[in-house]
């Protein structure tokens, strides 16, 4: 090992998108093969021995590239000089519960993560959000830590990206490798908009090639959008292992860049293109260079894409007032 370690804080890592990704962060899939990482796991006082039971099955993974892992169950000791912060844990709806009562409750969460994270993250800092409503918690998240700069919360929409290129794949019997420049625009929600417009299938158009608006409106991107929902359906449990899959695609390409010709989805702030009101955590089509990342710029948006577009970050907008109201940003 001739690197110095990252520090990678994962919360919410007894749950099962955490029990999927650790061992991926481990085995270098992360942050490449030459890097070494320190994990830091932040759990809720009650999951901490589950956690510790995962420390236990991550020390038998003998990773090389493994040089340690602490398990705490407070914020501040979390990201204490954290170069890398995966938010997963969050507070699930359940029964009864209205929109607002989520709201507050994952207030409860990314408020104090965001001040810990201010106070004692690495300069360096990258966050991703996992937890739902991703993108609003990573606004209250971003909200409380003025002294990071903004940009470097975001916000995880590349498994809503990583289903629209499968789907898309399906349906035009081509493997995903032939498919470029997809694009989720707005929340991570079943307002999100996949969009195929921008898209390229072997270096041409991916919508002429589909050719069927019929498709396009009522099965991709109602498929797209509910993926979730379906898979917890089949499954009995919310997806976990892509969502893993999702989170290391996500934070590699971040730090690693973008492959030539292509770009990802990635919840950003917006700096207001494409109408998307300033300051809102909504997905857009990113490249990353150096460690950083731009929103693409320039692309044609049809009328059809305008008006979905528009209803995702409407909803944005929503969430955002709601938690102005409460208090929380
Ligand atoms: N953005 C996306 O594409 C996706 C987001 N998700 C979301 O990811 C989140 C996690 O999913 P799962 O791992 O399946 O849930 P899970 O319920 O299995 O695990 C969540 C873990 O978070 C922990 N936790 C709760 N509050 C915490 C806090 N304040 N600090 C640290 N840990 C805390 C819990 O103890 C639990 O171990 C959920 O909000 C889920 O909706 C899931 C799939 C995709
Ligand atoms: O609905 C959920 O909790 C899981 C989720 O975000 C997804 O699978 O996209």
């Amino acid at each position: 090992m001739t690197q110095a370690p990252v520090n990678v804080t994962v919360t919410g890592a007894a749950g099962q998108i955490g029990y999927a990704l650790l061992f991926r962060i481990a085995s270098g899939q992360l942050l490449g093969q030459d890097q070494p990482v320190r994990l830091r796991l932040l759990e809720i006082p009650q999951a901490v021995k589950a956690a510790e039971g995962t420390a236990l099955e991550l020390e038998d993974g003998a990773f090389p590239l493994l040089a340690g892992i602490d398990i705490v169950d407070d914020a501040k000791q979390a990201f204490d000089g954290t170069n890398v912060a995966l938010l997963v844990g969050a507070r699930p709806r359940t029964k009864g519960m209205e929109r607002g009562d989520l709201l507050e409750a994952n207030g409860g969460i990314f408020k104090p993560q965001g001040e810990a994270i201010n106070a004692g993250a690495a300069d360096d800092v990258k966050i991703l959000v996992v937890g739902n409503p991703a993108n609003t918690n990573a606004l209250i998240a971003q909200a409380h830590a003025p002294d990071v700069p903004a940009e470097r919360f975001t916000a995880m929409t590349r498994l809503d990206h990583n289903r629209a290129l499968a789907q898309l794949a399906k349906k035009l019997g081509t493997p995903v490798s032939d498919i470029k420049k997809m694009t989720i625009w707005g929340n991570h929600s079943a307002t999100q908009y996949p969009d195929i417009f921008n898209a390229e299938v072997k270096g041409g158009s991916a919508a002429e090639a589909v050719n069927d608006q019929n498709w396009l409106e009522n099965e991709f991107i109602p498929r797209v959008a509910k993926r979730g929902a379906e898979i917890i359906e089949a499954r009995g449990a919310s997806s976990a292992a892509s969502a893993a899959n999702a989170a290391i695609d996500h934070v590699h390409d971040w730090v690693n860049g973008t492959p030539e010709g292509d770009w990802v989805s990635m919840g950003v702030p917006s700096d207001g293109s494409y109408g998307v009101p300033e300051g809102l955590i909504s997905s857009f089509p990113v490249v990353c260079r150096g460690g950083a990342y731009e929103i693409v710029q320039g692309l044609e948006i049809n009328d059809f894409s305008r008006s979905r577009i528009d209803a995702s970050v409407g909803e944005l907008t929503e969430e955002r007032d709601a938690v102005r109201k409460l208090g929380l940003i």
